[in-house]
């Protein structure tokens, strides 16, 4: 991994965005482009086209059957399903504690205002599976919508070669999904968003996948809405003598095997850690089965940064603003406080990164690129709407009327003033 010394912090930010930009590739996008014109001008038939294509297989039915579920759980062995049962159950517990409360007030006699919450009607989930297949992402994408008491979930994932992971579809079974299809990649977005013969079309599409999927999410939306652009993973790690290095650089590969335009930094204030981070990273990357994934991701988007103190450390990972951040420093639960950015914080020596993707309850369907300065891990909330109401008496209108009037005769909107005149006599 590159390690980046004697460089001021405002030099380091300026790298920090021009690495972040890098994340949306124009190539991409006009690929992206492309395919989605074609799914909505040809349907069905552009989607199996597009399984040929990208993912190698040859579909006569895009839609999974009840009958193929059944064969996938029998398929599982009973520790993966145990696993996915307790992942579940976690899953469940954490993300129950989201559901938004409605409200109502009353101010004075006669007024009422309130919130009322309703789940989302039709949301499309997607689950990776072009280099990997991802069963814990089904969880994650489905159980907040089940919680959130959507009605029509429609799951797509890309169609691979010898059928579907059986441990996806378990997955499936274990959240209560039943409608599955075999597309994925930029196609899959596309027919989400705008429907075809066999897919619906959905209000929103969650979850997380490769640059194909992030651009054609981003394309999309406005048509439907989409929860955030999570693209491939990220993991900053702020890190000082106190941590070893031989966790570090495992849990910095842990991401990076995942694509290779992943990213993976650690900012620390310790050259000696520095050096031995890097050291280690050579060598446990021989060791993985996907090392050439992520060595493209650490020779690409693989960097230390080293500065003098923890408070740089802690401003410059502000402006990383990764996916998953983790704090391995002495009292690391201290700063929790200091991060503005990041999808999700892991504290600690401890608290790999791989707990969150998997088992411990929070979501691992993050912003990445970055966009966690504005964005958050999906949860309940994502598959709820808020509607205000408002109800008033003929007294409390007759109390406003005045000022309302004047209000809208100064933006020049005498139609606006009347609407309340004609309910004053
Ligand atoms: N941010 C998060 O929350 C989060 C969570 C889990 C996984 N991830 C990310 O999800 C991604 C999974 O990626 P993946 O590739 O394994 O699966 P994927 O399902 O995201 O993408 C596979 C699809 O991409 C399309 N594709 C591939 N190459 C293409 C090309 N040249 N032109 C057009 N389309 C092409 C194909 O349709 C293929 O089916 C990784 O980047 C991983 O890091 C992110
Ligand atoms: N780390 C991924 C999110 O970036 C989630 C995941 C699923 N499986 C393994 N990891
Ligand atoms: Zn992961």
């Amino acid at each position: 991994m590159q390690i980046i010394k004697n460089e001021s912090i405002d030099q380091i930010k300026t790298r920090i965005r021009q690495q972040t930009s890098k994340t949306i590739d124009p190539i991409v996008a006009s690929r992206v482009e492309n395919i989605i014109a074609t799914v909505r001008e040809k349907g069905d038939a552009a989607l199996k086209a597009y399984a040929q294509e990208f993912d190698g297989v040859t579909l006569n039915e895009l839609k999974v059957s009840a009958a193929q579920i059944d064969l996938a759980v029998k398929n599982v062995a009973p520790e993966v399903i145990k696993a996915l049962e307790k992942a579940a159950a976690n899953i469940r517990s954490f993300h129950q504690l989201e559901i938004q409360q409605a409200f109502e007030d009353s101010p004075r006699p006669g007024v009422i205002r309130g919130t009322k919450i309703t789940p989302l009607s039709a949301v499309g989930i997607y689950v990776p599976g072009g280099t990997a297949a991802y069963p814990s992402s089904v969880l994650m994408n489905a159980l907040p919508a089940k919680i959130a008491g959507v009605q029509h979930i429609i799951m797509v994932t890309p169609p691979q070669k010898e059928g579907l992971n059986d441990a996806v579809l378990a997955a499936a079974r274990i959240a209560g999904i039943d409608s599955i299809y075999q597309v994925g990649g930029a196609q899959a977005i596309a027919a989400l968003a705008y429907g075809t013969e066999s897919i619906p079309q959905v209000d929103k599409i969650t979850g997380p996948g490769n640059a194909y999927v992030a651009t054609a999410k981003r394309a999309v939306y406005g048509q439907v809405a989409i929860d955030m652009i999570a693209g491939p993973s990220e993991i900053g790690i702020l890190a000082d003598d106190s941590a070893r290095a031989k966790d570090i650089a495992a849990d910095l590969l842990s991401q990076a095997e995942h694509d290779k335009n992943a990213r993976a930094i650690l900012i620390t204030n310790s050259e000696k850690l520095a050096q031995a981070v890097s050291d280690e990273v050579n060598v446990q990357l021989k060791t993985l089965p996907r090392e050439d994934i992520a060595r493209d991701a650490i020779d690409n988007n693989g960097f230390i940064y080293l500065v003098e103190t923890i408070d740089d450390m802690i401003d410059l990972m502000n402006a990383v603003a990764p996916e998953h951040l983790e704090i391995q420093l002495e009292n690391a639960y201290d700063y929790i406080d200091k991060i503005q950015n990041a999808g999700s914080v892991f504290l600690g020596k401890y608290a790999s990164e791989p707990l969150g993707d998997y088992l411990a309850g929070p979501n691992h369907i993050l912003p990445t690129g970055g966009t966690a300065r504005f964005s958050s891990a999906l949860g309940v909330w994502d598959f709820q709407k808020r509607i205000q109401y408002l109800s008033y008496s003929q007294d409390a209108l007759l109390d406003d009327a005045d000022d309302v009037t004047v209000l809208a005769r100064e933006e020049g909107l005498a139609g606006h003033a009347r609407a309340i005149e004609v309910r004053q006599s």
